[in-house]
């Protein structure tokens, strides 16, 4: 069905149909295998240097989590070196069960010992613009320029999840983020979904080293063989990054 490989044309960075494949048998493998690579990133960080993940929402992740702060990863890895952003988030309390945040916290954070200054949960405000306002400034004093500049990726790693409408973070089809070139994190009122959300945009997204989508489950299938395959216009489909993007499936999502 899919190449695990691409050939080298040269070319620098990514897009969702020309990034690697890998297909590990169950979600128990697939948390592993990304745990293990967080872990490694992790190390690789000099004294002082940061790795900055952002961690995507729903349900599929929430195993990955779990197992970071299992006991297997939970005392290994370096916290703090660690930053933790967020990909995207609904606009409902952060104690609501629909919020990203909540999942994070319940699965990850309240298991680790992570210093407080290196968790950036977006902001829920009534006002969505100034919300999305607050986290762009918080990435861009973080990043240390208000513009984005090629060879130097605001994010180590963007963990990313696919809808079965083909969204991916809060971009959602036929929403005007999806125009968006400039700003680094917008909102937007998905017609089918019930809450405003906030979320990275592509540029945000495409000034990563890795964008991995993390995908599990037969009823996945479908829509990932017409994202990758079948180049098929969904949000996910658009993603990009200057660096290498990875597709994480199990084998009921991915196939043989
Ligand atoms: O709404 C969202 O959906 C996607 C996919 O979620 P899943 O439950 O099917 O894994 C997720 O990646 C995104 O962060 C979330 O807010």
């Amino acid at each position: 069905m899919m190449s695990d490989k691409i050939e080298d044309t040269g070319e620098k960075g990514h897009t969702a149909t020309t990034g690697y494949v890998l297909v590990l048998s169950d979600v128990i493998a697939q948390a592993e295998y990304l745990a293990s690579s967080i872990l490694h990133h992790a190390e690789e960080k000099e004294q002082g240097e940061t790795l900055r993940i952002a961690l995507s929402g729903g349900s599929t992740p929430k195993r990955l989590y779990e197992l970071l702060g299992s006991s297997e990863y939970a005392d290994r890895m370096p916290w703090h070196k660690i930053h933790l952003f967020f990909g995207d988030e609904r606009m409902v309390p952060h104690t609501d069960s629909d919020s990203n945040f909540h999942m994070v916290k319940e699965s990850l954070l309240a298991h680790i010992d992570i210093p407080f200054r290196n968790v950036h949960p977006m902001p829920v405000l009534d006002d969505p613009v100034k919300a999305a306002e607050i986290y762009q400034a918080e990435l861009q004093a973080i990043y240390g320029s208000d513009t984005l500049q090629a060879g130097k990726p605001l994010f180590d790693i963007v963990l990313l999840g696919l809808g079965g409408d083909g969204h991916t973070a809060s971009l959602f089809p036929g929403t005007p983020v999806l125009e968006e070139k400039d700003k680094w994190v917008s909102w937007s009122q998905p017609s089918d979904a019930p809450h405003k959300r906030m979320t990275l945009t592509y540029p945000a997204i495409a000034s990563s080293r890795f964008v991995m989508f993390v995908v599990s489950g037969e009823n996945k299938a479908q829509i990932i063989r017409e994202v990758r395959d079948e180049n098929k216009p969904y949000p996910s489909a658009a993603i990009k990054t200057e660096g290498e993007l990875h597709w994480i499936l199990d084998r009921a999502a991915g196939g043989e």
